[in-house]
């Protein structure tokens, strides 16, 4: 495990932490202290079985194994969505981001551009994990916006997932590379609300502290990393912190990873809530559409893009 990782254990025999009980009010606000302290945390929880979480890598294997050009036929106008081939500029991963795979609509068409003989075992594994993986991030949602006491949290929650991305990555070093570490994504910030990732459990993930150190991450199984996006910063008025993270390999040669980031629609509005604002909080960005401030990312490159675009 990450050495001081912050972990939360929800894992309840599957009925959960009632909401809105005393248990609950304590959790979220232990959530909400480790997402303004580190930005990231580990959670174990009951919503996805470990049976899912295997098929999952069953199928990712099989994804991957495509030949090339078929997986070049995945082509998305959107940032972080087509598949990204490994290339000079991304030498060691290749990846996939499929908006609203919970949906039968973007599953199916998803599955049978790659098998145009029909894969419902793929289809199925996808809608079924990226539903579960969007539960967890709803929860996680709620309980960082209760925590802060504002009064229509389910429904702020719900808006910060009214889409998503699924992603799945393959991380790759090439046979004969020496035993350095290498880094095979390079350190950012993610773009949206939260995100939710799993590995294969070849160690990879390293956040950023605070203090300047990197960290290794390791993702316990039956649990998930979640990490803190730049637009839940500028919602929570700087408050949660979006933690800097990337991902580097050491001798293990394969890693296979998947994540759901539940987002924001492009069209709505990020705005602090009045009551993330006074004396001791000054407003810290001001109120801007999400694809505004995609598109002055994807101008500039910025990691520090939010202070930027939206900094008052
Ligand atoms: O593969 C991972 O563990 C991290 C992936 C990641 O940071 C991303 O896709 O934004
Ligand atoms: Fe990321």
């Amino acid at each position: 495990m990450g050495s001081d990782a912050p972990y939360f254990d929800l894992r309840r025999d599957g009925f959960g932490i009632k909401e809105g009980s005393e248990e609950w009010r304590d959790m979220c606000l232990k959530v909400r202290e480790a997402s303004e302290t580190h930005g990231y945390f580990l959670l174990m929880c009951d919503e996805v079985s470990n049976d899912l979480r295997e098929e999952m890598f069953n199928q990712i294997n099989t994804l991957f194994d495509l030949p090339l050009q078929t997986k070049m036929k995945y082509k998305k106008p959107k940032l972080f969505r087509s598949y990204n081939r490994r290339s000079p500029i991304t030498p060691f991963y290749e990846g996939f981001g499929i908006d609203d795979a919970h949906l039968d609509v973007e599953a199916e068409s998803f599955t049978n551009l790659m098998w145009p003989e029909g894969n419902p075992k793929f289809s199925e594994t996808l809608k079924s994990m990226s539903s579960k993986m969007l539960d967890v991030g709803y929860l996680v949602l709620k309980m960082i916006m209760a925590s802060y006491d504002i009064p229509n949290y389910a429904s702020e929650a719900e808006k910060m997932k009214s889409t998503s991305d699924f992603k799945l990555l393959k991380y790759i070093l090439p046979d004969g590379s020496s035993d350095e570490t290498k880094v095979t994504m390079i350190s950012h910030t993610d773009k949206g609300c939260i995100s939710i990732l799993y590995d294969n459990d070849v160690q990879g993930l390293q956040m950023l502290t605070k203090s300047g150190e990197w960290i290794d991450i390791k993702i316990p199984k039956g649990g998930f990393a979640i990490i803190i996006g730049d637009l839940l910063k500028a919602w929570s008025n700087g408050r949660l912190h979006a933690a800097t993270h990337r991902v580097a390999l050491t001798k293990a040669k394969l890693r296979y990873s998947f994540g759901l980031f539940p987002i924001i629609k492009e069209d709505m509005e990020i705005k602090v809530p009045n009551e993330l604002v006074d004396d001791q909080h000054p407003l810290r960005y001001r109120p801007f559409i999400y694809r505004d401030y995609l598109n002055h990312y994807i101008a500039t490159r910025n990691p520090e893009g939010l202070e930027v675009f939206a900094g008052i």
